[in-house]
């Protein structure tokens, strides 16, 4: 069975559309081929559905008698089943019809190069410990070495840590880019973060120019972290102007803003060695004061649009993460073919790239690198309005995320800004821009609401994304071959969890709101679309029903009493087949996204932690966030190894459980659910030998089973490993105390 496999170019389907566009005068800036197998999904799918309706209609009509035992459970069950089956429902809609995107940038450089528009580059930083400066700094270096022309291109770095540290280390990148953009130019050089670049070439390193440039980027890093160690930059380090905005009593939480354009594209002596223009680099940190709430990454965001404003005001927008360098000089190009395609462009507000990382394991041990997501269910939603905004890799239309509606009249004009015309003087320049990052400039404006991304939530990337395409906008997902953008995932388990019940939470919290995309979606979206976004919108509804489906079964093989039909039933039949077929489709879906079977067994394993932890406490703070005691936050996700071995153990792909106090709660229920289950199933076992009764409860042991089979890392952290990554003892007896309480409870 061959599923979502990209159709060859030129099938019928893409040849009719290119010649049509052709006759009319029009060539297409990019092709769209959707995805092969789809009568053999649907017909799947189709199977799978009688399959859940037999289920429920066995659940339905058996349930224990009023007295019987199990009829509580049973009805727990039913309710379990119902959730699933909507959920699963929810999952088709990005199945359906996948659709794969192609550019033709070859047609967008025979335009002439200057009416290209100019872009502006966003890049959010946070906190200096968590993000260290010298990753930031390649990320930077990678963005303003483009394959586009410089004088067109603007570098905006947002400290919302206000961190002299961090403007050190952007200082030491104004300079290193002199010399690093002709380098990238002259050899082509690819990926364009000097970090990542030197990482992966050390071979090639006998010849003289790429040895001096190795050498150049290892000084000015280690500079850098120098400084960040140190904690202050040394007096006779501070050779630019700039510092001079950092006063003594100024902290990451109480600062006025400070703009500094370091490189400014206009002037005449910004050139790198080669005498070609420099793209202009603008560090920023807006106002911080503790009385005022500053919007995580959204505020930063709206800073950034403002003082962009002011500076270049360019018609497109790339917002990076500081952890996410660009590693394909082509993206703004491929992302141009889609805004600018005259015929199929104009409705067209973000073009959207996946999140690739680089230091996933082999397989994927925490299962961060969302093959599937990225290749099936973007795809999928590309068909039906388009992607989510993720945050990370993303072109906008700045007119879009300044909150334009659609109107067929709309039309942008791209000549508009293709040149940075020379106003004020920088120092004029610098304090406009300051003037609009202050704290008080949003007050009584539509800032956060119908302006810029939108506050409140804890993933304000997609519920601005959400809105645009309320909007009347669509959106574009572009997977390219050679992937545009490269970062850092959580190496800890702890790490996982945790930015997941952010992202689950946030998620949640959109569902909950007036924002929910069902309704609020109505007349806007199609209902595929919709259902697209509940599928994320809904993570955390899961943890309720998967909780009380991996301990409920296996607690009633305890006492014997079955919850699921005998092997001999024609009924047994619906089950297994459901279950079969579900994670058989799940395992070639992974395969064709370029998963190892062992990772999609990872990918499983942490769909039960992520649903019993992240997703629990993301419901959990939404109700309470819905009754009023409980506010968002923010927390970042560390990008540093720690310093104890735990890298080396991430990369032998060895979970890590260390004993970190916050992660004591999280950790109790996975070592109980671990537990009870491993105890059920030796009871259940032993009854099926002893009893001679396998069929009975064949099912329940197999669920049993399976949970317990997923769990096997974690049985080895509580009592085998003896290393540092292994489970706190702490956490193992209150998982050993809570799992016995369990397992006796129901006798009682
Ligand atoms: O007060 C803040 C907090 C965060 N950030 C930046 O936001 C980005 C994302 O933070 P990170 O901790 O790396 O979170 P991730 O979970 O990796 O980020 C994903 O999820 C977030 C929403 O939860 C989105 O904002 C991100 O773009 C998306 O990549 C980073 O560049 C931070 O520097 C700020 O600028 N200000
Ligand atoms: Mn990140």
């Amino acid at each position: 069975m061959i599923l979502f496999f990209i159709s060859e170019p030129n099938t019928a389907f893409n040849t009719h559309f290119t010649d049509m566009a052709e006759t009319c005068g029009h060539r297409p800036l990019f092709a769209t081929q959707a995805a092969r197998g789809r009568t053999a999904y649907r017909l799947y799918a189709s199977s799978m559905l009688v399959g859940i309706c037999l289920v429920l209609i066995y659940r339905a009509t058996h349930a224990p008698e009023a007295g019987e035992s199990g009829r509580w459970a049973w009805f727990g069950m039913l309710a379990a089943e119902l959730w699933f089956s909507f959920y699963w429902i929810i999952t088709q809609s990005v199945r359906w019809n996948p659709v794969y995107r192609t550019t033709f940038k070859d047609r967008l450089s025979q335009l002439d190069e200057a009416e290209l528009p100019c872009v502006d580059i966003f890049v959010c930083t946070a906190d200096p410990v968590a993000e260290p400066p010298a990753m930031v700094v390649s990320t930077v270096l990678s963005l303003m070495a483009y394959d586009y022309p410089s004088e067109k291109l603007s570098v905006y770095l947002s400290d919302d840590s206000g961190s002299e540290l961090t403007f050190y280390a952007i200082c030491e990148a104004a300079q290193f880019a002199k010399r690093w953009l002709p380098f990238c130019r002259r050899h082509r050089v690819e990926p364009r973060s000097p970090a990542a670049y030197f990482a992966g070439s050390a071979e090639a390193s006998d010849d003289k120019e790429h040895s001096d440039m190795k050498n150049l980027f290892r000084e000015m890093e280690s500079r850098i972290e120098a400084v960040s160690i140190l904690g202050k930059v040394p007096k006779e380090q501070k050779t630019h102007k700039g510092f001079s905005e950092w006063t003594s009593d100024m902290t990451s939480k109480n600062h006025p803003p400070v703009v500094q354009i370091l490189i400014d594209s206009r002037e005449e002596n910004s050139v790198d060695i080669d005498g070609t223009v420099l793209p202009t680099l603008v560090y920023m940190a807006r106002e911080k004061r503790p009385q005022h709430h500053h919007n995580f990454k959204a505020g930063a965001m709206n800073a950034l649009l403002r003082v962009s404003s002011v500076i270049s005001n360019s018609p497109i927008i790339l917002n990076v993460d500081c952890d996410m360098y660009s590693n394909n000089s082509q993206s703004i190009r491929d992302a141009l073919c889609f805004v600018m395609d005259e015929e199929q462009g104009h409705d067209v507000a973000f073009v959207q790239f996946p999140q690739g990382y680089e230091n996933t394991t082999d397989n994927d041990l925490y299962a961060n690198a969302f093959k599937a997501i990225n290749y099936v269910e973007l795809s999928g939603l590309d068909d039906l309005g388009g992607p989510l905004y993720i945050g990370t890799g993303c072109f906008h239309r700045r007119n879009t995320l300044c909150g334009t509606k659609y109107s067929t009249e709309y039309k942008e004009d791209w000549k508009r800004i293709t040149k940075m015309e020379k106003k004020e003087s920088v120092s004029i320049l610098e304090d406009t821009a300051k003037s609009l990052a202050t704290c008080i400039y949003e007050f009584n404006t539509q800032w956060g609401k119908e302006m810029g991304l939108k506050y409140g939530c804890a993933v304000e990337d997609v519920i601005t994304g959400l809105i645009i395409h309320c909007r009347g906008w669509r959106s574009v997902y572009f997977n390219p071959e050679r992937k545009g953008f490269l970062g850092a995932s959580p190496t800890t388990l702890l790490q996982t969890l945790v930015q997941h019940k952010r992202w689950s939470e946030g998620n949640l919290q959109i569902v909950l709101s007036k924002y929910c995309p069902l309704f609020y979606g109505h007349g806007k979206l199609k209902l595929g679309h919709r259902m697209g976004y509940c599928i994320y919108g809904l993570w955390a509804a899961n943890s309720i029903p998967t909780l009380f489906y991996l301990t409920i079964p296996s607690l009633f093989l305890l006492k014997g009493v079955s919850l699921f039909p005998e092997a001999s039933s024609p009924w047994f039949a619906p089950f297994a087949y459901v279950a079969v077929a579900k994670n058989a489709f799940s395992l070639v879906e992974s395969f064709v996204s370029g998963d190892t079977l062992v990772g999609w067994w990872n990918i499983q394993r942490m769909w039960m932690l992520k649903r019993t932890t992240s997703y629990l406490f993301a419901t959990i703070d939404n109700m309470l966030a819905l009754v009023g005691a409980s506010k968002a936050a923010f927390v970042i996700t560390a990008k540093v190894a720690e310093a104890d071995d735990s890298a080396k153990r991430y990369e032998r792909e060895v979970m890590e459980f260390g004993t970190t106090a916050s992660a004591g709660v999280m950790f109790v229920i996975i070592g109980t659910m671990a537990l009870i289950n491993l105890a059920c199933l030796v009871v259940g076992l032993q009854r099926a030998v002893v009893d001679q009764a396998f069929g009975g409860l064949l099912i329940q042991n197999a669920v049993c089973g399976l949970v317990v089979a997923l769990n096997l890392p974690i049985y080895e952290a509580m009592f085998l490993r003896k290393d540092k990554g292994r489970m706190s003892s702490s956490t193992v007896f209150a998982s050993a105390g809570l799992s016995v309480l369990a397992c006796v409870l129901p006798v009682l």
